[in-house]
């Protein structure tokens, strides 16, 4: 058997995607050992005005590089057509998708068919600007290949180890049975640094690390002894640290300020927390902090800088914070893994972040540091900082695999 997976890795404001190219020994493996080569991989993202449409070959090199200006944007029609047109003859044979919310009753990847198709739609509440977008390519390749076998993988799966306590969050207890209970995210991504660790730091996925995911969306995991044992994010994906368009954890009384003193309603709450907080709020410039870093450089405008020096700041500030927290939930620390967009590109926030934990162990090789090695703390460091990429089109990939060859085990057996 041969041919193609295609995983999707929605998120809020833009579509991955990679195609993997699956050998008969990948299939005879089970699973994939390494990781198949990836023919493309590519990704949208959103803008005011449209969208731009990058895809690059299984060089590396970009191949696709659009940006389209249209009122009426249409994305993922065009990355579908895009990769019907460019499947070369090739069999597909299956497709992955990144499932934000699982709910209470998904803890492991699921074949999506139409009736698990609607029950994950109807979580929808639980996380109304990804639920949606994470379906939408899954509900888009039903309706014209209904027979095609699609799987979802969901990002609070990995959580599913959180004892039950740190689960409830203090309200009256009838919230609790409607499923308003903490889950956590980002568990794919979580899975594959966790994976990562078992093979190059035994010690640290052993022990007590925290892994910061620090991308658009961003939350702190606390794995101890290869599991989670806590998380940042909630009920939704709001909660926590601040990130980049998103509040994370603020005090639910700025909500009742909003709801009485402006009338804020359901939608407005949605755009501000979501959509205008986190950097991008507290800067009032961009939610990208390559952009605000480089204004730093030359803006003259006092207010200007103080605006984005302060949301740059809070930024750390909040993720000093929660590493501390984590920490005294796990009772001590061993390792602290940056992953994501930010995570694994932003040496001056690891940096600053590493300056202020001092006190649990850390000590930070500045030129490790700076050159992003896998390691950036010194060999006397108690902690062990390292940065790792994260890849969660990989996790999604292996699980398509495994349902693939199952089916193959039960065809053959029926034989
Ligand atoms: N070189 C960089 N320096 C700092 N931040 C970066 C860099 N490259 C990307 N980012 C940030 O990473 C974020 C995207 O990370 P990513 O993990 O791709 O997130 P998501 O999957 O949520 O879209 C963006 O907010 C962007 O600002
Ligand atoms: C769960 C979440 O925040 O996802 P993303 O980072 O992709 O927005
Ligand atoms: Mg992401």
């Amino acid at each position: 058997m041969a041919g193609v997976i295609l995983v999707f890795n929605v998120g809020s404001s833009s579509v991955k995607f990679t195609v993997f190219d699956v050998t008969p020994q990948n299939v005879a493996d089970g699973t994939t050992g390494g990781v198949p080569d990836r023919l493309v991989h590519g990704e949208i993202e959103n803008h005011a005005d449209g969208f731009s449409f990058y895809v690059n070959d299984s060089t590396g090199a970009r191949c696709v590089d659009e940006r389209i200006v249209t009122a009426d944007p249409h994305p993922l029609d065009h990355l579908l057509n895009w990769l019907s047109s460019h499947a070369q003859g090739r069999t597909l044979l299956g497709v992955g998708h990144r499932i934000v919310h699982g709910g209470p009753d998904f803890s492991a990847p699921v074949r999506l068919t139409p009736a698990v198709l609607d029950q994950l739609e109807a979580l929808t509440p639980f996380a109304p600007l990804h639920q949606p977008v994470t379906l939408a390519p899954a509900r888009a390749i039903a309706g014209y290949r209904p027979d095609l076998l699609q799987i979802a993988c969901f990002d609070t799966a990995f959580h599913q180890t959180i004892p039950e306590m740190a689960r409830l969050l203090p309200l009256p207890r009838r919230y609790a049975q409607k499923g308003v209970r903490r889950y956590g995210f980002h568990g794919l991504s979580y899975t594959w640094i966790a994976q990562r660790l078992k093979v190059c730091d035994p010690a640290l996925y052993a022990g007590r690390t925290i892994i910061a995911h620090l991308g658009s969306g961003a939350s702190l995991c606390a794995l101890k002894s290869g599991k989670s044992l806590e998380t940042t994010m909630g009920f939704t994906a709001l909660d926590g640290l601040m990130m980049s368009t998103r509040s994370g954890m603020i005090d639910p009384g700025a909500l009742l300020y909003m709801i009485r003193e402006e009338g804020a309603g359901w939608s407005e709450l949605v755009d501000t927390l979501y959509r205008q907080s986190g950097l991008l709020g507290v800067s009032g410039i961009s939610s990208d902090m390559r952009v605000l870093r480089e204004q730093l450089v030359d803006e003259k405008d006092p207010a200007i800088v103080k605006a984005i020096s302060q949301a740059l700041e809070l930024f750390e500030y909040r993720l000093i914070e929660e590493i501390g927290a984590l920490a005294a939930v796990m009772e001590g620390l061993d390792g602290l893994v940056f992953t994501a967009g930010i995570g694994e590109r932003e040496s001056a926030l690891r940096a600053n972040v590493c300056a202020k934990l001092g006190w649990l162990g850390v000590k930070m090789d500045a030129e490790a540091n700076a050159r992003h090695a896998s390691v950036i703390s010194t060999a006397d460091s108690t902690v062990t900082v390292r940065v790792e990429p994260t890849d969660e089109e990989a996790v999604i990939m292996d699980n398509v695999l495994s349902f693939i060859t199952r089916d193959q085990e039960r065809v053959a057996s029926s034989c």
